[in-house]
């Protein structure tokens, strides 16, 4: 029986809308140990790890060398503490589904699961999320975790935000469809896979996932799944900071977390981005936790 460990961050410091700390809580609220536990998982809340409300902090407190990052110190702090929760997880031999949270999580959720391992990833997102403190419009680092946790560019060298084992040739992107210029240039000249909304057009989405899983497990000990929930269509999951139209469906995105759980290679997982503020009656913490156990065996029949 897989047993799963539910690690909660309650982080906002990695982009502008206050709320998305309460994704946490959104998503226990909507029965994520009950529709685990139904999936056939044996499952365990770890509770959240303590995380100062971004109020009491100054976002400006950086050197001139960190560039536009905001609250990067206290993303250091969560993603350190973060990184050695998922580590001693995966060592107790549980699979640690971490609850966002802003994407900014996934810089500890990677650097912990790559500590003992090679990992490969799949990013479900409608961003690259590959941004750089001197490259980012916006200056949040909710929009560089995986450039962070591949040491790209100035994230190089940068130790506690680099997964030492986690390499480019093993992270695939699915469902791409909002990228910032530089950032789409940067990912062209990397090694990672990416697929887009219209390679999902194209080619449906059983090839694409598919595809994407086979690449990320490809030589290695595990993958991480990171799912954004702005990968969804906004019409379905209306509750997250930064919507992009012409999302996933609601039956393509469970598809998805089907097949990773039937194709076994499931090492960590995170779900992020979920902001009960600007959510719909908690639709989307719902759907969040829906998808969890389609990911983690739930099945139709
Ligand atoms: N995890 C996310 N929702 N990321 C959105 C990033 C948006 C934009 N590319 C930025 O860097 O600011
Ligand atoms: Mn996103
Ligand atoms: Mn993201």
């Amino acid at each position: 029986m897989t047993a799963v460990h539910i690690i909660g961050v309650p982080t906002d410091y990695g982009q502008d809308r206050r709320g998305v700390d309460m994704g946490p809580s959104a998503i226990r609220y909507a029965g994520l140990a009950r529709e685990l536990a139904a999936a056939g998982v044996e499952v365990e809340d770890a509770g959240d790890l303590p995380v100062p409300r971004a109020e009491e902090r100054d976002p400006d407190y950086r050197t001139p060398s960190e560039g536009n990052a905001k609250f990067l110190r206290e993303t250091e702090d969560v993603s350190d503490r973060l990184a050695d929760a998922v580590a001693d997880t995966v060592a107790d031999g549980a699979t640690p589904l971490v609850l966002g949270g802003d994407h900014s999580v996934a810089i500890g959720s990677l650097r912990g699961s790559a500590r003992d391992a090679d990992v490969g990833a799949v990013w479900f997102d409608a961003h690259g999320d590959y941004n750089t403190p001197t490259t980012s419009p916006s200056g949040n680092v909710h929009g560089m975790p995986l450039a962070a946790a591949l040491g790209h560019a100035e994230w190089a060298g940068v130790e506690w935000a680099n997964a030492p084992r986690l390499r480019e040739e093993n992270v695939v992107y699915v469902g791409l469809r909002a990228l910032d210029d530089t950032e789409r240039a940067a990912i062209r000249g990397s090694e990672m896979t990416a697929y887009t909304m219209s390679d999902i057009d194209e080619r449906g989405i059983t090839d694409v996932v598919e595809a994407a899983i086979t690449v990320a497990g490809d030589g290695v000990d595990g993958v991480h799944v990171s799912l954004d929930l702005d990968w969804l269509d906004p019409g379905i999951a209306p509750g997250v900071g930064t919507p992009v139209r012409g999302g996933v469906t609601y039956r393509e995105a469970h598809y998805a977390m089907e097949r990773v759980a039937e194709s076994d290679v499931l090492r960590s997982m995170e779900v992020v981005e979920v902001n009960p503020v600007l959510d719909e009656h908690n639709e989307t913490a719902e759907l969040a936790t829906e998808l969890a156990a389609s990911a983690f065996g739930k099945r139709i029949l």
